[in-house]
């Protein structure tokens, strides 16, 4: 394979933005920046075996996925993805047809939000395939939904359900053997591997007056803990009131593990004023987008995020995945 000749074919023929000056082929990319706007920048780095492994990813689902983590970051600031830049790094085994596949992937999704390919690297590696995606959006000026901006009394939400990620890797991994026959497994297979990114409540989120945001990449437990922290505050939610899909605990008793700690749902959660929540839930009611209330936000206690069950209360520490424990 040539590098020149696979960076050549894998260069967009059309771009959606006229705001982009140069694209792929220069030293780096231009595009136009507009007054009144703030940009946003994320990156995300999926490694084989770590994040994904080969034996159950396809090429297009390791690219699907690597674009849409780093969309869910944007979605998360409440702002608009717009173009994203690419660095892998390939074992030699691949293909030239595999690494377009791969990144058809990123195309399948990237079109859907009319994001234009604008660069990248290309370099080689002994052993695991490595993706890192660049993501550049952006959101109107002071309109982004920081993780400091919670509030005492404010609403605790997360977007759609939660853990099924976890249980779709478990399967994949073979940890879970399904007892009962009766769950569609693919389902939860398939939230594992395409994640669809939560623009749209991204940008309601952003029309509120205040609103404090975070994806769910590391688990529900582990982003509450952050924005509890970046805001000084103390959050309390409900275990009975977390939405989960009604197979989930058909598929392990360990349940509530997945959906607090799980992590990779790439869901949002966050806060918005007691006073907004009834708008925001209109609002994505009507756009058929699912939100939930899960809890409130509290004056800071010594704990950061308290999980009320039937049991009493428990601490929900800052666990979930962590790259080095
Ligand atoms: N190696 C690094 N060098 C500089 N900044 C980093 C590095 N790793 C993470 N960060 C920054 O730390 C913050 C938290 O990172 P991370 O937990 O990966 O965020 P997320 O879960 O939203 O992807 C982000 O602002 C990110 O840009
Ligand atoms: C083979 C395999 N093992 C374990 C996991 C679980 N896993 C890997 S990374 C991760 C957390 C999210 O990834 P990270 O790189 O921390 O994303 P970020 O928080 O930076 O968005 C999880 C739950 C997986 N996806 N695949
Ligand atoms: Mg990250
Ligand atoms: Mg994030
Ligand atoms: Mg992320």
């Amino acid at each position: 394979m040539d590098e020149f000749d696979l960076i050549h074919s894998i260069t967009p023929w059309t771009i959606h933005h006229s705001s982009v000056d140069v694209g792929i082929g220069d030293d780096a990319a231009l595009y136009t920046a507009k007054h009144g706007v703030q940009e946003i920048v994320c990156v995300d780095t999926m490694v084989e075996d770590v994040h994904f492994k080969l034996h159950y990813s396809s090429p297009e689902d390791i690219g699907y996925k690597a674009l849409a983590v780093n969309i869910s970051d944007i979605a998360a600031m409440g702002g608009i993805p717009k173009y994203y830049l690419v660095s892998i790094a390939v074992p030699s085994k691949w293909t030239k047809a595999e690494i377009k596949a791969m990144y058809e992937g990123m195309n399948e999704l990237g079109k859907l939000y009319h994001m234009d390919l604008i660069g990248g690297d290309t370099v080689s590696i002994s052993d695991k395939l490595v993706v890192t995606v660049t993501v550049i959006g952006e959101v109107e000026k002071g309109r982004a939904c920081l993780r400091s901006l919670a509030r005492p009394n404010d609403i605790v939400f997360v977007t759609g359900e939660i853990g099924s990620s976890a249980a779709g890797l478990s399967l994949l991994l073979e940890e879970t053997n399904l007892q009962n026959s009766s769950v569609e497994t693919d389902y939860f297979i398939h939230r594992h591997k395409r994640p669809q990114p939560r623009v749209s409540v991204g940008r309601l989120c952003s029309s509120m007056n205040r609103a404090a945001l975070n994806d769910i990449s590391d688990g529900l437990a582990s982003e509450l803990n952050e924005i509890a922290e970046a805001s000084c505050v103390s959050i309390e939610i409900d275990e009975s009131m977390l939405p989960i899909h009604s197979d989930l605990p058909k598929l392990h008793r360990n349940w509530k593990e997945w959906a607090l700690f799980g992590g990779e749902d790439f869901e949002l959660t966050g806060t918005v004023s007691n006073d907004e929540w009834e708008v925001l839930k209109q609002k994505c009611e009507t756009h058929q987008l699912p939100i939930t209330k899960i809890g409130h936000v509290r004056e800071k206690t010594e704990s950061n995020v308290i999980l009320k069950t039937d049991n009493g209360l428990r601490i929900l520490e800052k666990k979930g995945y962590n790259h080095f424990k």
